[in-house]
């Protein structure tokens, strides 16, 4: 079997220099465009940072593919093969870059036959580096990772995600389902800004679960193998098998608490990620100061 440590090295290495870049930029003043709505936010930073992490591993590594946040959104179609493939967020809670809100990460994640060899997450303001290699455990800033195992929903903190959606159906949707878990109860309902981020908390055990509607790939390829190394579980929305391109996500402490979540939530329709048609036309829009 494959080892694809040197490649996780790789990449850890790679994000910590890029991470460089986002602290730099952190405090300074950005220029910041629209992408699918008001709230989705792209920076010079996002675009730069991406181009500088791609380069460099697609120097050491050409025959690999990538699926970045930000050539996808400048037009790439995205298809994830059998190839080895590298899927970058390079900023992820870019409305908390802009906004300096101290929750920042870099997202890495590796797949070979389409299936998750390793994830990086580097939460840069905090300096907490999340990793995990498949069979190989999960971890923070080098110290093993393990879910809370809880299995009563009522003794859970959940975490999750108002994305950038706007529209009535999905704010309606995701306003309604935070509604039903706080009336389950559960202990607390909790949101960071950025997906890669909320879902490591449930593989330090910090949080007990995860879900999210309306997020893409990138946003959640790296911390779905934190979550699974660190001994919780992950799968759609409906309960079936996770999907990384499906743009549902539940992250859990147990199978209990996720299927749980999965019977109290509801969806709101959203394209796939790897639906060709809706991934190549996306383009950026219109320019502000903040
Ligand atoms: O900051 P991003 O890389 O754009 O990811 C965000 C996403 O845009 C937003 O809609 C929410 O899903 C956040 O949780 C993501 O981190
Ligand atoms: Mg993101
Ligand atoms: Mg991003």
């Amino acid at each position: 079997m494959a080892d694809w440590t040197d490649c996780l090295n790789f990449g850890i290495s790679v994000a910590k220099q890029a991470s460089e870049i986002v602290l730099s930029a952190f405090q300074q003043q950005k220029e910041v465009k629209l992408k699918s709505s008001p709230a989705d936010l792209v920076t010079e930073t996002d675009q730069r940072v991406e181009k500088i992490l791609i380069s460099a591993i697609r120097n050491k590594y050409p025959e690999h593919r990538f699926i970045g946040e930000e050539s996808v959104a400048a037009g790439e179609c995205l298809e994830l093969t059998d190839s080895p493939t590298w899927i970058i967020d390079p900023i992820d809670g870019t409305v908390n870059f802009v906004h300096r809100f101290p929750f920042v990460a870099i997202s890495i994640a590796f797949t070979v036959n389409k299936q998750t060899e390793f994830g990086i997450v580097y939460s840069c303001v905090e300096d907490k580096l999340y990793h995990a290699q498949r069979g190989r455990g999960a971890y923070l800033n080098g110290q093993p990772l393990h879910a809370s195992g809880q299995e009563d929903v009522s003794k859970c903190v959940v975490v999750t995600e108002i994305g950038a959606e706007r529209d009535d159906l999905a704010l309606s949707t995701m306003t309604s389902n935070i509604f039903r878990l706080l009336k389950l109860p559960v202990h607390g309902v909790r949101a960071l800004g950025t997906a890669a981020v909320d879902m490591c908390q449930v593989a330090t055990g910090g949080a007990d679960a995860y879900y999210h509607i309306g997020m893409h790939c990138w946003d959640i390829a790296a911390s779905a193998i934190i979550v699974q190394e660190a001994g919780g579980v992950i799968m759609d929305t409906d309960g079936s098998e996770f999907d990384m391109m499906s743009r549902r996500v539940i992250a859990a402490s147990s199978s209990s608490v996720a299927l749980c979540i999965a019977q109290v939530i509801q969806v709101f329709p959203c394209r796939r990620d790897d639906e060709d048609s809706s991934r190549c036309v996306c383009g950026v829009t219109g320019v502000n100061r903040v």
